[in-house]
């Protein structure tokens, strides 16, 4: 029996999912648009909002033309991006996305992962929303990139240095995150790291590996996700933001209000966010933007639940979109705040 199976190359899921060239325009633009927030050269507010991974992609696609008329409503104080994340970065393990496990039975059919995905990410792209996405793996990185306005690179995998080279060569903001054990002096080696340029091996269009060779990414920037105690605080985030200077990086963050800021417990989020949306308010311009877990229902389940929702997360638990909503107006009205003071 053969040990492996050939996955399709870049290019050819890009043949069968291809982006439009209006889609690609947009996308550039989108990058644009984020780096113009994060430089304060925009003065809204980035919110990348979504589920924590998408295992039923068409019921993604139903949240995420909620989530386009949000954007569209508050298009003038907050730049709202999509969690489209594709990719899992388990603890110790446990269902690794639908790249990995399409299937969602630990089959692990890649090829059919990488097409569903791919698929997933151009009808997504096509709702008009900016896409984010983590880099997980970066084998997988030149199958997905083109698709994707905001990138993550996780705190399971911050500290690698294949993870830093990729984040110095992908073209879109990288925010990087805290370490899981609330180390942020590593992800700000991560970003000096990014800056720089790298010639490393990846994967090229036609699948072959070569060596890439990056100019250093301008808009790498840190991600607060907190750890074993939260860190979104004015004291966390003011030590950051020193820190970033000291380290001669640009002092703006997001925060993740989600993860080692919550806990883990969804409810806790609108919480860190009315924290974040009362400084925002009060003219606190180094919050460049948050991240939030949301889907269409509230909570989580089992992957192995029988039957299995469309509508409910199997990954981390997600605030529902009728509690995510009101939110949305709430940063809105922060943000519109700080930009009149
Ligand atoms: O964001 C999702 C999870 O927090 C991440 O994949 C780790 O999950 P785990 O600790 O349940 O493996
Ligand atoms: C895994 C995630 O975050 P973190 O790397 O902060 O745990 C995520 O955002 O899905």
């Amino acid at each position: 029996m053969l040990d492996q199976d050939l996955l399709p190359t870049p290019a050819e899921v890009d043949a069968q999912a291809p982006l439009s060239p209006p889609l690609r325009a947009a996308i550039a633009a989108h990058r644009e648009t984020i780096a113009a927030v994060l430089d304060r050269r925009d003065p809204r507010l980035l919110v990348i909002v979504g589920p924590c991974s998408v295992h039923d992609p068409a019921a993604t696609l139903d949240y995420a033309h909620l989530v386009a008329g949000a954007a569209a409503r508050f298009a003038d104080d907050l730049v709202v991006v999509l969690r489209a994340y594709l990719e899992k970065p388990r603890t110790v393990a446990g269902w690794p996305g639908l790249v990995r496990d399409p299937t969602l039975d630990g089959k692990g059919d890649l090829a059919a992962g990488l097409r569903t995905g791919r698929a997933f990410l151009v009808e997504a792209a096509a709702t008009g929303l900016p896409l984010a996405y983590e880099f997980v793996d970066p084998v997988l990185a030149s199958h997905v990139a083109d698709a994707i306005s905001w990138a993550a690179i996780g705190a399971r995998t911050v500290t690698s240095p294949p993870h830093r080279q990729l984040a110095s060569w992908l073209p879109m903001p990288v925010g990087m995150k805290n370490t899981v054990g609330g180390r942020v002096d590593l992800a700000i080696d991560a970003l000096r790291a990014a800056g720089l340029p790298h010639v490393f091996p990846g994967i090229g269009r036609d699948g072959r590996v070569a060596a890439l060779r990056s100019s250093g990414n301008p808009s790498a920037h840190l991600v607060l996700r907190g750890g074993p105690v939260p860190n979104y605080d004015a004291a966390s985030v003011a030590a950051a933001a020193n820190a970033l200077t000291e380290a001669g990086l640009p002092s703006r963050v997001v925060v993740d209000c989600s993860h080692g800021n919550s806990g883990k417990d969804h409810n806790r989020q609108p919480l860190v966010l009315a924290d974040l949306a009362d400084r925002i308010a009060g003219g606190d311009r180094v919050l460049a933007g948050l991240m939030l877990e949301s889907y269409l229902s509230d909570g989580k389940q089992y992957p192995d639940a029988h039957p299995l929702r469309p509508d409910l997360s199997i990954t981390d638990a997600c605030l529902g979109w009728s509690r995510t909503v009101p939110l949305l107006e709430q940063l809105a009205l922060a943000a519109k705040r700080r930009t009149a003071r």
